[in-house]
């Protein structure tokens, strides 16, 4: 701390003493650049390789800031940068924006631009990804964490398939659960992480480590001097040094500027973390929030991964590419007519006069036209609309809109709620996790069993269920908020199987979340974990600890209707 500053923390030492000779007008030629940084004040800056100065231990680098002779080299190498950033967002858009939830500030920044992180957003506006717009009201890490909602509103067809099949809830693989998940601990008697270790720059940033510039650009030490002067009035740490070199040189360390604290706030860390995931997606903030008791973050956690969107595939699992199977359409001026929109050929939905119809209306909302045992056909990336995205057939597919809070509940341990008024039909997202086949799910621990939901669409249970072929997702690893939905005897939600870039065949649907009526803002989102059950149980039936039947748990939902307990 010094004295003109005594209410800073750290400061900047002076950049080090370089030695550039004694006479202050010689031409010293710039290689190029090598990298660039955001330095602790959140200036841009580049590290300048020479051509004929180097260091006594040969290195030959120095960071400095924009300046004016190196106009024309600065601007290729920045836009080079953008290329490869823009080439790898076309990649792919669903990389993540993984910064660390223990970076600082600034290395954070850094983190954003090495994963490309605005040029993933230019491209996904670009194919016309909807995105969430409220990110700038967020608070940034260090967030209180208290649970505040201060968000803003947001405000040939094929006929093979009359089985009378439908996706059931949460697996039966869990009635074998001993899902009765204790009450979890308090923060007090759970051992507080340890910090997760920092990211530092993506290694993809090194795919562009290329001199911006292989020609020589002369620089003279009178010109370093004027940037110097530039730069010492924003200290930045390892600037070109602006005085003449005096001999000998000193050693100095490279490590000038002391760490800021570090965020201490578990839950303020994880939401941050899963909500820069979401964002890497395009998707909406995630919160977590505990108005109950003093649990700060959902337990169970220690090795789960967040992924907003796509499943990951066990090795198990075969990938197949389903391109070549695929029927795509041409639709010229946006896919508004199901009947002549190509790939919807194979899809099953239709009105009362036996038309082929789209699962949603013209705002995007879900029409509920889907019968049992068929899954939602949306376009695909052979689609004509491809290109622009912006298309009604498009909407599990595409980023959520709402931001979501993950809270504690009084008696299901952790659910999820939305923060804004949703009306009946609202696409929340789709419940990701690890894609299993069915033996896999038989074969999970109980843990895993309360987050495994089967993928069976199109079982009548005639077929073998405990085969390759059939699939379920575990989300225990990895998942999204979804994994928090609790059940609910009298739901305000439910799931629709969903696929796109992949044939019905296949089996290996999303399922989708939809709100099934309008749900205030505040108000717990609930599923039927066991669907096909509903009709057969006898109200109330299970009220008495003693009827509840092996596999099966009190139902806590409260609803008035409730059947008494529920397989989970
Ligand atoms: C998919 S998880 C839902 C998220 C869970 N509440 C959590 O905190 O991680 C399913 C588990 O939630 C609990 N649960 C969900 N709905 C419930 C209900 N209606 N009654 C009692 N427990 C419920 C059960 O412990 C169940 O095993």
């Amino acid at each position: 701390m010094t004295p003109d500053m005594p209410d800073k923390i750290w400061v900047a030492s002076p950049p080090p003493q370089e030695d550039w000779g004694d006479d202050p007008d010689t031409q010293w030629a710039v290689k190029g650049i090598v990298s660039d940084d955001i330095d602790a004040f959140g200036a841009k800056r580049y590290e300048i390789k020479w051509a004929d100065w180097h260091r006594e231990d040969g290195t030959s680098t120095t960071w400095g800031k924009h300046q004016p002779d190196m106009e024309k080299m600065i601007e290729e190498w920045n836009k080079n940068r953008e290329n490869n950033w823009l080439e790898m967002a076309k990649e792919s858009l669903e990389i993540p924006v993984a910064l660390e939830p223990s970076q600082q500030w600034h290395d954070a920044l850094n983190a954003e631009r090495g994963h490309g992180y605005a040029e993933k957003d230019t491209e996904a506006q670009r194919v016309g990804l909807r995105k969430y717009a409220g990110w700038a009201n967020i608070r940034c890490p260090g967030d209180d964490g208290d649970g505040d909602s201060d968000e803003p509103a947001v405000g040939s067809r094929a006929r093979l398939r009359a089985r009378p099949a439908s996706v059931s809830a949460l697996s039966n693989h869990a009635a074998q659960s001993t899902s009765n998940r204790p009450v979890p601990a308090s923060p007090v008697s759970r051992s507080v992480a340890s910090p997760l270790p920092s990211v530092g720059l993506s290694p993809d940033r090194n795919k562009s480590n290329t001199l911006a510039s292989t020609g020589s650009t002369p620089l003279s030490s009178r010109q370093r001097s004027s940037t110097a002067k530039v730069s010492s009035a924003s200290p930045a740490v390892n600037d070109i040094a602006l005085e003449p070199m005096k001999r000998p040189m000193k050693p100095l360390p490279r490590r000038i500027i002391s760490p800021l604290p570090p965020i201490v706030d578990r839950r303020a860390k994880l939401q941050e973390k899963w909500s820069n995931v979401a964002r890497g997606f395009g998707a909406a903030p995630v919160r977590i929030v505990n108005d109950v008791n003093d649990e700060d973050i959902p337990p169970g956690l220690e090795s789960f991964t967040y992924r907003e969107y796509c499943y990951v595939h066990s090795p198990e699992v075969l990938v197949s590419d389903m391109t070549d199977c695929v029927v795509s359409c041409d639709c010229e001026n946006g896919c508004t007519n199901a009947w002549v929109c190509g790939c919807q050929d194979p899809s099953e939905i239709t009105n009362e006069f036996d038309e082929r119809e789209f699962a949603y209306d013209d705002k995007g909302l879900f029409k509920f036209n889907v019968p049992p045992g068929v899954e939602v056909i949306e376009c695909n990336k052979k689609c004509s609309c491809y290109t622009t995205r912006k298309c009604p057939n498009r909407v599990a597919q595409t980023p959520r809109e709402v931001p979501i809070e993950i809270f504690r509940t009084r008696d299901c341990g952790w659910g999820v709620r939305c923060p804004v008024d949703l009306v009946r039909g609202k696409v929340l997202g789709v419940y990701t996790g690890e894609l299993i086949t069915r033996r896999q799910a038989h074969q999970r621990s109980d843990d895993h069993k309360s987050y495994i939901f089967d993928l069976d669409v199109h079982e009548d249970g005639s077929e073998d269920a405990k085969g390759l072929h059939f699939y379920s997702v575990d989300s225990y690893i990895y998942g999204n908020w979804t994994r928090f939905l609790n059940h609910s005897c009298e739901p305000n939600a439910r799931v629709y199987p969903v696929i796109w870039d992949t044939i019905p065949e296949v089996n290996q649907p999303y399922l989708a979340i939809v709100t099934t009526r309008a749900v205030p803002a505040g108000t717990e989102l609930t599923i039927d974990y066991d669907p096909k059950a509903a009709t057969s149980y006898t109200k109330g039936k299970g009220k008495g600890k003693d009827q509840i039947p092996p596999g099966a748990r009190f139902c806590a939902c409260g609803a008035a209707d409730c059947r008494g307990w529920v397989r989970v």
